[in-house]
């Protein structure tokens, strides 16, 4: 990422305008002009908060990743007093990190199949096989009678 120029909030403060609409992230400074008629979220929303720090109305609409990942393409410069982590936030205030996936019935670490998965795998159709051919069994030595 290419060196990245360092602001205070009040010269972000003087792009608050539709043709000139910076706004604050993270400490990432963001020039969101471009951006305005793209928002999925309406430019409005943007234009409330420009020339401000608006980190806390992006976390609370709950961004998706994609939109965490946009951030980077927009960005002028830092916010003075914070240091832009390569991925990701800040060392101010880091981005949460994504949850990872994980399965309801078995949490899969490392790749790796946990031991009850692999027994489950295995015994569960041994046991319905067993099952269909003793009923099977049964049913036939119940009409020889
Ligand atoms: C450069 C900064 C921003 C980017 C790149 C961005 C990007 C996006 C994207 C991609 C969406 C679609 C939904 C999603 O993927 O999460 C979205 C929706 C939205 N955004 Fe932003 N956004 C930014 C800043 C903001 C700010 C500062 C606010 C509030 C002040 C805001 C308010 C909203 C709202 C209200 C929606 C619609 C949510 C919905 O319909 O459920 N956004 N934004």
């Amino acid at each position: 990422m290419a060196e990245k120029r360092v602001f205070t909030l009040s010269q972000v403060a003087g792009h608050k305008s539709k043709k000139d609409c910076w706004l604050v992230i993270n400490g990432r400074v963001l020039n969101v002009t471009s951006f305005l008629d793209d928002h999925p979220g309406g430019e409005e929303v943007l234009l409330e908060v420009a020339g401000k720090d608006a980190t806390k109305e992006f976390i609370d609409i709950g961004h998706s990743n994609a939109a965490q990942n946009l951030l980077a393409k927009y960005q002028v410069g830092v916010l003075q007093g914070y240091t832009i982590k390569e991925e990701g936030g800040t060392d101010g205030a880091p981005v949460e990190e994504p949850k990872k996936k994980e399965m309801s019935a078995f949490v899969v670490k490392g790749g790796q199949t946990p031991k009850y998965a692999a027994f489950l795998e295995f015994f569960v159709p041994l046991l319905v096989a067993g099952s269909y051919f003793s009923y099977r069994y049964l049913s036939n030595a119940a009409q020889m009678v």
